[in-house]
């Protein structure tokens, strides 16, 4: 679900390109989830449809990892969430901080998925002095006044706005003071970072959007199905792409 982009080459150092570190955690969601019904053994084919991904795709990923599978058996589950675990630096514990507690960051803060995925929520932060205190999810939220002392004390090196758009620059901007170097920003507006530092940007509406324009998309298609042209008519229209879909246009 997420989407946005890292401030990083398109090749990692390790030669793993980023499209390929994008789908790890599809494969490493579809191979827990097979590994806790305790499936030994999973063919490509298998497991690139549990993952979404093409099955090609999923072989030439894995070369990359090292990990070619056995002809006529497929791949070993365990060994194979180990890898991806590896590779995504999930076989450590990361403590990340959650800045701005409303309703998002206290969703995110209840969230129980990211402890078992490797994620420690360390501290939760917001600027509100009426919150400092109280616990939401069973941890006490602190006041923004301590954001540096949290981030050193705890070694925190990822760090969730969810704040306002209008304050998100400026938690980010501390956050990295602090020591931050990787930031997921709920936050609808466009962060500017120093090289060094990863900003992965989700943001719902944008997939709502994309949705939105597919229906459309959809709907245009019903209605020209629906209205059965002659085919004589068909030929004459010059709106149609090659493959006959019509050309979609974004509303701006
Ligand atoms: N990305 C998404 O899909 C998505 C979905 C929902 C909301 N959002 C965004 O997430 C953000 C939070 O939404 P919400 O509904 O939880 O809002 P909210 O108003 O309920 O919560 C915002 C919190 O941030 C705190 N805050 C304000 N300024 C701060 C600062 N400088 N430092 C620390 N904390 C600060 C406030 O005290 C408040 O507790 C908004 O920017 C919203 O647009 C994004």
């Amino acid at each position: 679900m997420a989407t946005g982009r890292t401030h990083r080459p398109a090749t990692r150092s390790r030669g793993i390109p980023e499209a390929t570190v994008a789908r790890l955690p599809l494969y490493l969601r579809a191979l827990t989830a097979l590994s806790e019904r305790s499936v030994p053994t999973v063919s490509s084919e298998e497991l690139a449809a549990a993952a979404g991904v093409n099955s090609a795709k999923l072989r030439k990923d894995f070369s990359y990892l090292g990990s070619y599978g056995t002809r006529g058996v497929g791949y070993d589950v365990e060994y194979l969430v180990y890898q991806i675990s590896r590779e995504l630096g999930l076989t450590q514990d990361w403590p990340v901080v959650i800045v701005g507690i409303g309703n998002l960051g206290a969703a995110l803060a209840n969230y129980g998925g990211f402890a078992s995925r490797g994620f420690r929520v360390a501290a939760l932060i917001d600027a509100d002095p009426a919150m400092a205190g109280k616990p939401v999810a069973g941890i006490p939220v602190q006041h923004t006044d301590d954001l540096e002392k949290i981030i050193s004390d705890n070694g925190v090196s990822i760090g969730v706005i969810a704040t306002p758009a209008g304050a998100a620059q400026q938690v980010c901007d501390r956050l990295v003071a602090a020591g931050v170097t990787s930031i997921l920003n709920f936050a609808p507006t466009v962060l500017t970072v120093p090289d060094g530092v990863d900003v992965r940007k989700v943001d719902l509406s944008i997939e709502l959007q994309i949705l939105a324009f597919h229906e459309q998309r959809k709907a245009g298609e019903e209605h020209e199905a629906t209205a059965a042209p002659a085919p004589a008519a068909h030929q004459e229209s010059t709106e149609q792409g090659p493959d006959g879909d019509v050309p979609a246009v974004m509303p701006a």
